[in-house]
């Protein structure tokens, strides 16, 4: 759906971007991390033709950018740095006006469109007060109503949830993943490694404008190799498995303490621990966390980035 080669763009002497190879596949919830100033935004402009790339090459929806935007453009719904809207008009008049331009826009399914889409991003019962009375979030939705008016293929979103409340995040996260399943493949960038942890099904992050890591989420947070047991009775276990490696946390819940034991299958830890007599009430293999792996492949590591809704 998105595939870049050596995207590159200077300004003046300043590398926003450096050599980006951007891989996108139809049905992703790509997540596109970094901090701020990584050079998201200047990556999302290029895609969409607002920004002439340095050099490289840029293919959407099968078709070169910037060069075939006028085929491309009606078929990818796009919201950047915040939606751009007539402070003037009310929210279905912008999403009438904008739906107006370009060739794709058909006059006979727009009412119907504009409504469902106002339905949509929760803005159904909105009247006819002007758009410069919203509030951050509404305008925000509004500018998500514009992308997805109409029913593209590839929703391109810069920091989408950016001024909205922990409820309006979370709606707005449950329509892409809504729209998602319906086929529409999302392309979102943000700052919030929560965010992306929580949606994302492949994701790529950038630093200082290289992209230091492009995977499916399933593989960056592959399984470490210990296994996580919850249970109430950690000395015995420590006991029982003295020949094993195993690290003891306490926490905070009635489960009583979490061990990380390496050095055994699963199902034969948990045979060892049932034999024992050690109540388990949670058994799983340990997987890597997104935050790890970021810290891991940034120079910067992950105290720039925002933990879930709360910037760094
Ligand atoms: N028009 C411009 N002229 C000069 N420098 C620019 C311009 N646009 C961006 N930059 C620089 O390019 C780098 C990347 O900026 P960009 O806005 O793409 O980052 P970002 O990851 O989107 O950050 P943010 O989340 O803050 O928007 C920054 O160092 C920025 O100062």
């Amino acid at each position: 759906m998105i595939r870049t080669e050596a995207l590159t763009k200077r300004f003046g002497r300043v590398t926003a971007v450096d050599a980006v190879d951007l891989e996108v596949r139809e049905g992703d919830v790509y997540g596109f991390l970094g901090a701020n100033g990584s050079g998201k935004t200047t990556t999302v402009r290029m895609l969409l033709g607002l920004v002439l790339a340095t050099s490289g090459s840029i293919d959407v929806l099968d078709e070169s950018m910037p060069g075939s935007a006028r085929s491309v453009l009606p078929r990818v719904g796009a919201m950047v740095e915040g939606p751009g809207s007539y402070p003037h008009l009310s929210g279905r008049a912008n999403l009438a006006s904008f739906d107006a331009t370009g060739a794709d826009g058909q006059r006979r399914t727009r009412g119907r469109r504009i409504e469902e889409a106002l339905e949509r991003v929760g803005l159904a019962s909105v009247d006819k007060r002007p758009v410069r009375a919203y509030s951050l979030g509404m305008r925000q939705r509004l500018g998500l109503a514009a992308a997805i008016l109409r029913r593209p293929s590839l929703l391109v979103l810069d920091e989408p949830t950016n001024g909205l409340d922990p409820q309006g995040i979370n709606e707005i996260r449950t329509l892409l993943l809504e729209l998602n399943r319906e086929g529409t493949t999302v392309f979102l960038s943000s700052h919030l490694l929560g965010e992306i942890e929580q949606m994302c099904t492949r994701v790529g992050v950038l630093d200082g404008g290289r992209l230091v890591l492009q995977d499916q989420m399933d593989a960056l947070r592959g399984p470490t190799g210990r296994t996580e047991v919850h249970t109430p009775d950690p000395e015995q276990a420590r006991r029982l498995l003295t020949t094993t490696a195993v690290e003891i946390e306490s926490t905070d819940d009635a489960s009583g303490a979490r061990l990380l034991v390496r050095g055994l299958e699963p199902a034969d830890l948990n045979a060892r621990l049932v034999e024992g007599g050690v109540r388990v009430t949670q058994l799983s293999p340990e997987r890597r966390r997104l935050e790890d792996v970021v810290l891991a492949a940034t120079t910067s590591g992950t105290d720039r980035f925002g933990r879930d809704g709360v910037d760094a």
